[in-house]
C-alpha cells in the first residue's frame, strides 16, 4: 500500500485526489494538510502550521501538494525534511522559488513536478514542439482560459509552452495582451482569458500567409488532472531522488 497525504486537501483539486486516493485499492489515504482543521473521506486534515509533526506521525510514502506557490515551497521543504516523496501540480512558482524547490528535493527526494498531470496535455506539448520545429517562421500566439477563481496568470501550463518554444526558437520577446497602437514583430503573444467554471483551455496559433494551424486542448473535467496526479502518486515512491517530469512518468 502506497500510504498518501494530500496538501491543499479541501480545495478543488485537493477534494478530488482525496476522493480518488481513497477509492484505490492500492492506495491508502492517511490525511491531509490546509490552512484550517477538517476532514477529508474520515481522515483527519491538520493546519499547514503542523505539517512536520503531522509527517512524522502518519510516515506517509508520498506527499500531493496542489497549493498555492509560497505555500507549496513550504510543504516542499517540510516533505523533504521527512523523506517523503512528492507530487507537485501547484503553478505559479518565481524563478527564486523554483530554484528553491530544487535546493529541496535533488539529492533528498524523488519528485514529480508538472504544472499540468493530464495526459492529454502531455501529449500536446509534444505536438506543440513538433509544430515549433517546423514553423519557426510563422506568427505564434498562445491562448490559455481558466475559471474565475484562477490565482495565477498565465497559466502553468502556458508557461510549460513557452518554455518549449523557446527551446525551439530561442528566447523571443513575449508580449501579454495587446493595447493601443501596435506593431507586429518576432514576438509571442500570450493570452489569458478567466472566466466562470472554465476548467482549463490552452491553445497555441500557428499564424502563416494564407494558412493557420492551431493546436489546442481542452479540459472537461478535473478529474483529468487528479488522476493523473495519483498516477504519479503511484509511479514516484522508491525512485531515485530528483525531479521528474510527467512525461517520465507516462513515457513520452
Ligand atoms: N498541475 C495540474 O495538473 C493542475 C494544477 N493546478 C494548480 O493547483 C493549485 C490548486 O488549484 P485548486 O485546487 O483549483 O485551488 P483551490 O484554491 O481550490 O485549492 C487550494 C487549497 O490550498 C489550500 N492552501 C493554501 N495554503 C495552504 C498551505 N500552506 N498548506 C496547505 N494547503 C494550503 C487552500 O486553503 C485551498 O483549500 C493551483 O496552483 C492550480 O494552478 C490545478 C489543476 C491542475
Ligand atoms: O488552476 C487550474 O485550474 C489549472 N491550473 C493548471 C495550470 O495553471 O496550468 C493546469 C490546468 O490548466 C488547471
Amino acid at each position: 500500500m502506497v500510504k498518501v497525504v494530500v496538501s491543499g486537501a479541501l480545495g478543488r483539486m485537493g477534494t478530488m485526489i482525496g476522493r480518488i486516493v481513497d477509492e484505490a485499492p492500492d492506495l491508502e489515504l492517511v490525511g491531509g494538510v490546509d490552512v484550517r482543521e477538517g476532514t477529508l473521506f474520515g481522515t483527519e486534515v491538520v493546519p499547514a502550521a503542523r505539517i512536520d509533526a503531522f509527517l512524522k506521525e502518519k510516515k506517509p510514502d508520498v506527499l500531493i501538494d496542489f497549493t498555492v506557490a509560497a505555500a507549496a515551497v513550504e510543504n516542499i521543504r517540510a516533505a523533504a525534511r521527512n523523506n517523503v516523496a512528492l507530487v507537485v501540480g501547484t503553478t505559479g512558482f518565481s524563478p527564486e522559488q523554483r530554484e528553491t524547490i530544487r535546493g529541496a528535493v535533488e539529492g533528498h527526494v524523488p519528485a514529480v513536478i508538472s504544472s499540468n498531470f493530464s495526459v492529454g496535455v502531455n501529449i500536446f506539448w509534444k505536438l506543440v514542439r513538433e509544430a515549433a520545429r517546423e514553423l519557426g517562421d510563422y506568427d505564434i500566439e498562445v491562448t490559455e482560459a481558466h475559471h474565475r477563481y484562477k490565482k495565477d496568470a498565465p497559466s502553468g501550463t502556458a508557461k510549460t509552452i513557452l518554455e518549449i518554444l523557446d527551446q525551439e526558437l530561442g528566447g523571443r520577446e513575449k508580449v501579454y495582451g495587446r493595447v493601443g497602437e501596435t506593431e507586429r514583430k518576432g514576438e509571442i503573444g500570450v493570452h489569458a482569458i478567466r472566466g466562470g467554471d472554465i476548467v482549463g483551455d490552452h491553445s497555441v496559433l500557428f499564424a502563416g500567409n494564407f494558412e493557420c494551424i492551431e493546436i489546442s486542448h481542452r479540459a472537461y473535467d478535473r478529474a483529468v488532472f487528479a488522476q493523473g496526479a495519483v498516477r504519479a502518486a503511484r509511479w514516484v515512491s522508491g525512485r531515485e531522488p530528483r525531479i521528474y517530469t510527467m512525461q517520465e512518468v507516462l513515457g513520452l
